[in-house]
């Protein structure tokens, strides 16, 4: 588990978002609490600042998301994107964020921004809801509302995407015409192996990625194990959610988690999902937790042992081993085999072999690879080959060629992904950023939402840009 040392998401080669100046982690800045009128299930969840409020802590921000703690104590932590709309010296929260943070409106609060454990993980493994009713269909004589659970996480884990939650606080989610409470009732920051063999392990909040598992009861039935959770529920029958599609949490746990991997000469490794992410060419197997094993018809044993070794020592941001020479040729074969880039890019340095794959493009370089049959996608000013990955595209093979190229295909990215998992995927596929006068070239049929192009910026922190005016050679990171 890498160790969280900025704010924002760790990616497959746990690059982390970079801390705040110093200056900017110590301004304690006042802000008038003000309610939000509707808002989008985007911006559910999430406060709204003036650019111009809080100007040092901006200024200091690699990331469009900000992360405030009110002064006042209260584990929650707050999410904030910057907004015109909000007046300057206000901050725009819903009835919910008033409530987990006992705010009240019109009043004002000092708020700093939040500085997570520097040498802790901070992201949450793990975290558990209970659901009950806000409003929506009333249960009639069946005494419930039916609510799908794969659905539910879903939307939740959208939403929650890219915040911090702490244990106690309420999640509002909207489905199927239901306004429904999620109240967490545990975060977890290391998977169960690794909580029983820590030494007086607490948890209590942690920053949501698309990896985090997220487990579902019925409000009444944590009644057991947490005394006095269950029993105002119970007496609120009407409000009862009835969850179909939820297997029991540990049996659901370790399906989601682990994925037995069968070598070509028949030895069976069991190994955790998330881990086997960046080997594109097993997306299907990995994604579908019916799928408990997957069978490899050309590495063997010998072989998948050194891409495990090197995949855990990535996924813990520890150095990887050096591969003596004689084993690097196997250990590329399996790289493509499996569709592991980063160890493909990792085998071929070795080899002496390496032509980065990422330099600035051109409009009308991605258009010819379109019209010479490759796929190559504009998102947001990114240019991704999705080429070899197509087949295995969990929306399937057709849909990205029929309607996402020569196009800026932002809005399709974000409309047709109930979940933000697909973020996770986007790095494999990164060959560059266009140069900035050809991104303006790139037709956009529809614009997505802000709130989008917000979380989706904060995660893609691998970009690397090329700067206004300059010959295409100069790269900054952001
Ligand atoms: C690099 C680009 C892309 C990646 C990494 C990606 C990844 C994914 C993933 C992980 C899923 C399943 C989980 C989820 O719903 O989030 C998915 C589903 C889907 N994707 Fe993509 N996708 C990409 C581009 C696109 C584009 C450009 C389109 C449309 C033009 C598209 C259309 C769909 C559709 C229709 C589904 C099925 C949704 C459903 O079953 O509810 N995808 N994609």
């Amino acid at each position: 588990m890498p160790s969280m040392k900025g704010l924002g998401p760790v990616s497959f080669q746990g690059n982390a978002v970079p801390m705040p100046e110093k200056a900017a982690r110590e301004e304690i800045v006042s802000l008038t609490v003000k309610s939000k009128d509707a808002e989008s299930d985007t911006d559910r969840g999430i406060a709204l600042i003036h650019p111009e409020s809080c100007s040092t802590w901006t200024s200091a921000l690699a990331s469009p998301l900000l992360y405030l703690a009110p002064a006042r104590g209260t584990d929650c932590i707050l999410t904030a994107r910057l907004d015109d709309s909000a007046e300057r010296g206000c901050i725009l929260l819903d009835q919910v964020q008033q409530h987990n943070l006992h705010l009240a409106a019109f009043e004002s609060y000092d708020f700093s921004l939040f500085e997570p454990p520097a040498e802790e993980p901070f992201q949450a493994t793990e975290l558990e809801g209970e659901v009950r009713l806000l409003r929506g269909r009333e249960a009639g004589s069946s005494g419930r509302n039916e609510v799908d659970a794969t659905k539910l996480r879903q939307a939740l884990s959208k939403q929650l995407f890219q915040r911090i939650v702490a244990a106690s606080e309420l999640v509002l989610v909207h489905i199927d015409g239901l306004a429904i409470i999620v109240r967490i009732t545990e975060v977890h920051n290391l998977d169960e192996e690794a909580r029983q063999e820590a030494i007086s392990y607490h948890c209590y909040r942690g920053l949501v990625t698309p990896d985090t598992i997220i487990s579902l009861v019925e409000e009444g039935q944590n009644h057991d194990r947490k005394e006095g959770a269950g029993s105002l529920a119970l007496k609120a029958d009407h409000r009862r959610v009835q969850l179909t599609n939820n297997p029991p949490r540990k049996e659901a746990d370790s399906r989601a988690t682990m994925l037995d991997v069968i070598t070509a000469d028949g030895e069976e490794f069991p190994v955790k999902r998330k881990l086997l992410r960046q080997c594109i060419s097993l997306t299907h197997a990995v994604r579908d937790i019916e799928q408990a094993s997957v069978q490899l018809e050309s590495v063997d044993t010998l072989v998948f042992d050194r891409v495990l070794i090197y995949l855990e020592a990535e996924a813990a941001g520890r150095a990887v081993p050096d591969f003596a020479v004689h084993l690097l040729g196997d250990l590329l074969h399996a790289a493509d085999a499996l569709g592991c880039r980063s160890l493909q890019d990792y085998c071929r340095a070795k080899l002496g072999k390496l032509d980065s794959a990422i330099k600035p493009r051109s409009f009308q370089e991605v258009q010819a690879h379109n019209a010479a049959g490759q796929c190559w996608l504009c998102l947001d000013g990114m240019v991704l080959d999705v080429t070899r990955w197509l087949p295995e595209h969990p929306g399937g093979s057709k849909i990205i060629p029929a309607q996402a190229l020569d196009l800026d295909c932002s809005r399709f990215f974000e409309v047709y992904h109930s979940s933000r998992e697909s973020f996770l995927y986007l790095q494999e596929f990164y060959i560059g950023d266009l140069l900035p006068q050809e991104a303006v070239q790139v037709p956009q049929p529809e614009q997505p939402s802000p709130e989008f192009l917000a979380q989706l910026r904060a995660y893609t922190t691998f970009r690397v840009r090329v700067d206004e005016g300059s010959d295409g050679k100069v790269y900054k990171s952001f």
